[in-house]
């Protein structure tokens, strides 16, 4: 089994602290995340600047995409996006518009499993449509709820799908090794590492915990 990949979510919404951060944290993670009110707040300017400043690094944009797949995502990829997201409470023609120019950039397309009520069929029928990561995700406003995105991630990693799956929500050096255990192939730390005192240690810890899991 390959090594599972660690993601680092930049959820500021200043550009400049973004980027500054991102300079430190990037030689230890595999994925630079744009978080959402990141990039609403900055656009793809952003993106532009980190694809240029970070070579070695896949770049997930979390559009959390809504409506018109392909239109709002392509724009992304074109700018040098490895991965975007489309929420999985989305029309399923919406999620199909993102895999479809994920594939024709020779990128990946993420379904964002929020809010979704029924997570196992909705992933089964994703991953039937070629999506090529499935995200369990408890967003920050179900963190400050308590939520956690544990069980999910059990359902979903039981499905046994060829698929990646992503998990997110308040993921902290203490639980790494238990979502690699369960069956997450990308570990996302958004807080974690950019609340932590040295942000590039923090992300160098959760990273060997990973990998070493
Ligand atoms: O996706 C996220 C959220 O919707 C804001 O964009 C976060 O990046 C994700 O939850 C990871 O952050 P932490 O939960 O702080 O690890």
């Amino acid at each position: 089994m390959s090594k599972p990949l660690v993601q680092m979510a930049l959820d500021s919404l200043d550009f400049d602290a973004t980027v500054a951060l991102a300079e430190k944290v990037a030689p230890h993670v595999d994925i630079l995340e744009i978080g959402t009110p990141c990039i609403k707040h900055n656009g793809i300017a952003l993106l532009k600047t980190l694809r240029a400043k970070f070579p070695n690094n896949k770049i997930l944009v979390d559009l959390k995409t809504m409506d018109a797949g392909y239109y709002e995502a392509e724009p992304f990829f074109k700018a040098g996006a490895d991965i975007t997201t489309v929420l999985g409470t989305a029309d399923i023609g919406t999620i199909k518009g993102v895999i479809d120019v994920a594939n024709a950039y020779g990128k990946e397309a993420q379904v964002d499993l929020i809010n979704v009520l029924d997570k196992g069929t909705r992933t089964k029928e994703v991953a039937a449509l070629g999506a090529h990561i499935i995200g369990v995700h408890t967003g920050l406003d179900q963190q400050a709820a308590g939520q956690t995105p544990f069980v999910d991630l059990g359902l979903v990693a039981s499905l046994g799908l060829p698929v990646k799956v992503s998990v997110a929500g308040g993921i902290k050096p203490a639980t790494v090794q238990q979502v690699v255990k369960a069956g997450a192939t990308i570990v996302v730390a958004g807080a974690a590492i950019y609340g932590a005192a040295d942000p590039a240690a923090a992300a160098a810890e959760i990273t060997a915990l990973a990998r070493a899991a």
